[in-house]
């Protein structure tokens, strides 16, 4: 079943179409990778998704995205539901400069959640659910800034889980981090897989593979291919996918 799906979406940065007409539908439950040379458009398409472009000058959108049958774009639309909705991981941990504690909670506390037992509880399953509580579980009122960069990102990904999100859109969120903590957040997401719905902008081609159900090939602000993952590595249809997959150019 369809989640979140663009239609038509062409996105101008002042006079630059970065973003040429793109279709693109999302299934409930699947973890979709977006992949492509610098500047092919992934994350500025991954950022409509939620609205972020909102918070760049002269950007014009036109088409549609649709999350749960809903226009986002619509007037109507309350931007702080869609977010915590559809919630977002950065390239960079970003953690506040607060407790981890309060980093976790921090959406709860915007929507008035104030139950210490309940708070407690949701902290505990979300850091658990970012496979990060083994780390912090005996320094949750310490800065989460006094963590190393691999567990402020799964911090930043507890936080996401805590308002209990239906999609998550992640921008390369392995890509600032060490092999060992990259590892940690793929096999982390891998096994959030079932219960969300995972949109990933990647230049790891291989987890790319390990990792999504469909994967999105991207070039200048189109949409190339879009097809199962194992399809677009093993036996893409389109010459341009194949260059890309094989190192030819990117
Ligand atoms: N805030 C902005 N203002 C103007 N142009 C922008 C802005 N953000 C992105 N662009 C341009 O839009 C195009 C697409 O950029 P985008 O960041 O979406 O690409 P990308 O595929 O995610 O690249 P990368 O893999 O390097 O992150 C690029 O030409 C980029 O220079």
């Amino acid at each position: 079943m369809t989640i979140i799906e663009s239609k038509d979406l062409h996105l101008f940065y002042g006079e630059k179409e970065a973003l040429k007409g793109i279709d693109l539908a999302f299934n409930q439950g699947e973890i979709t990778a977006l992949i492509g040379p610098s500047g092919c458009g992934k994350s500025t398409f991954l950022r409509s998704l939620n609205r972020m472009n909102d918070l760049i000058p002269n950007v014009t959108i036109k088409g549609d995205i649709t999350f749960k049958n809903k226009n986002i774009y619509a007037e109507e639309t309350d931007l702080v539901e869609l977010r915590k909705q559809v919630g977002m991981v950065f390239q960079q941990p970003n953690p506040f400069p607060f407790s981890i504690y309060e980093n976790v909670i921090y959406g709860l506390r915007l929507a008035g959640k104030t139950n210490r037992q309940e708070l407690d509880q949701i902290v505990e399953e979300s850091l658990k659910a970012a496979a990060v509580w083994d780390d912090v579980k005996d320094k949750l009122h310490k800065s989460a800034l006094s963590l190393s960069g691999g567990q402020q990102q799964r911090v930043c990904i507890a936080r996401v889980l805590a308002v209990k999100p239906e999609v998550i859109l992640l921008d390369e969120p392995t890509s600032a981090l060490d092999p060992v903590s990259s590892g940690k957040i793929e096999n982390m997401l891998y096994e959030l897989k079932n219960d969300y719905t995972m949109i990933m902008v990647t230049h790891n081609m291989q987890q790319a593979s390990r990792l999504s159900d469909k994967t999105a090939f991207f070039l200048n602000g189109d949409l190339i291919e879009y097809d199962k993952t194992k399809k677009i590595f093993l036996n893409p249809t389109k010459k341009e996918t194949e260059d890309y997959i094989t190192g030819k150019f990117g």
